[in-house]
């Protein structure tokens, strides 16, 4: 039976916040006068030290918040209300420049989606880390290729390898030479946007292994974004579930999985396979999230939701603390009633103790 560190020190104390967002808005402008408001008041908070997954189906805001933390949201987008910080100051005004001087590979890194976006094809990997080294610290060639060699050890790469292109590199193999470039200034939070669906099953283990090792030898914390809920559970301290361009529910993964309590959140549970119910006939979420041409005034999961009544439509939902579940919040008006609403849905936890300390 494993017990991860980072669980333990969940529940014994919240360490302080490395990365917290409050009310944020973010919007695309399109042509005419169209705009996509694709965050909506989202709120979170992503302790020190702390992995915390991030998950909702595709199109849902996940990739626009973490663009939106180092800087990087396209032309066309815009933090229009809200307030991100980073280690207690606010980020999101923040220039180009001061993204660049303060904040990205030093401070935040991130881990792509697919390692083809972020390594240079025509570039041996030596010199890439030779570029980055130039561009943000004092180290010489040398160190810096010294650097990429401890770096491949770490993450199970050959040192002899550290002179190949790219292309020369499996796609499990480029994505851990990636998993080394975003530990190269030492951040204290890497992102890691989707860090595995390009690649194949085995493949995903061993990569979400190997950034799990991170976590004790690096004192560094994540943020995991991804559509599989079971990586989140498996990999992940704390949680927030998005639908349609609104956070849906936030809390510590045991209580997430023991008591989900918004009902976007109870079917994505259903809908992935569970050790606990090895027979269980996988859940569809039937319909879509809406187009968000304006800031939605009403839940964006009502639509699709078997638990819906009229006020679900009459003002996007406030979030509610679930009762019990220090630190576990719903944005459901009916979140409170889903022992009963949804009691098909959900199981007990055996005897007061979480199955997910075993799984994890
Ligand atoms: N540059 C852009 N201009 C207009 N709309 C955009 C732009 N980038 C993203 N969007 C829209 O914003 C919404 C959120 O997109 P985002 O990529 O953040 O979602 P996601 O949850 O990360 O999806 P995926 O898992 O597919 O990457 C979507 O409706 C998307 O079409």
């Amino acid at each position: 039976m494993k017990v991860r560190a980072g669980m333990m020190r969940w529940w014994c104390k919240m360490s302080d916040p490395i990365l917290e967002f409050n009310n944020v808005d973010i919007e695309y402008q399109t042509r005419g006068d169209n705009a996509v408001h694709a965050v909506n008041d989202a709120t979170f908070t992503i302790d020190e030290h702390d992995y915390f997954g991030l998950v909702g189906e595709s199109g849902c805001g996940k990739s626009t918040i973490a663009d939106a933390i180092v800087g990087g949201l396209d032309d066309n987008g815009e933090i229009s209300s809200g307030t991100i910080r980073y280690k207690g100051t606010e980020i999101q005004n923040y220039s180009e420049s001061q993204f660049n001087k303060e904040i990205r590979w030093k401070e935040i890194s991130v881990i792509p989606q697919s390692s083809m976006n972020s390594l240079d094809p025509v570039m041996k990997l030596s010199q890439q880390a030779v570029e980055i080294a130039k561009y943000h610290t004092d180290l010489s060639k040398a160190e810096a290729i010294d650097r990429l060699r401890e770096l491949f050890d770490v993450v199970g790469l050959s040192e002899s390898r550290i002179h190949d292109y790219p292309h020369q590199f499996s796609g499990g193999m480029q994505q851990r030479a990636i998993i080394a470039f975003s530990l190269f200034l030492q951040p204290s939070l890497i992102i890691a946007d989707e860090p595995t669906t390009a690649l194949d099953v085995i493949m995903q283990d061993q990569i979400l292994d190997h950034i799990n090792s991170l976590k004790e030898e690096w004192e560094i914390s994540m943020l995991m974004i991804t559509h599989d809920i079971s990586v989140v559970f498996e990999n992940c301290d704390t949680m927030a579930v998005m639908h349609g361009g609104q956070i849906a529910e936030a809390g510590n993964v045991v209580d997430l999985f023991d008591r989900p309590r918004h009902p976007y959140a109870i079917l994505l549970q259903n809908a992935f396979p569970d050790v606990r119910y090895p027979d269980r006939e996988l859940a569809v979420i039937e319909g879509h999230p809406p187009q968000l041409r304006e800031k939605p005034d009403f839940c964006t999961f009502a639509d699709r939701c078997p638990w819906s009544i009229a006020e679900c439509y009459e003002g996007a939902p406030d979030p509610q603390s679930v009762e019990g579940d220090e630190d576990h919040q719903a944005w459901c008006i009916r979140a409170n009633e889903m022992d009963e609403l949804a009691a098909d849905h959900l199981t007990k936890p055996a005897e007061g103790r979480s199955i997910l300390e075993d799984i994890q």
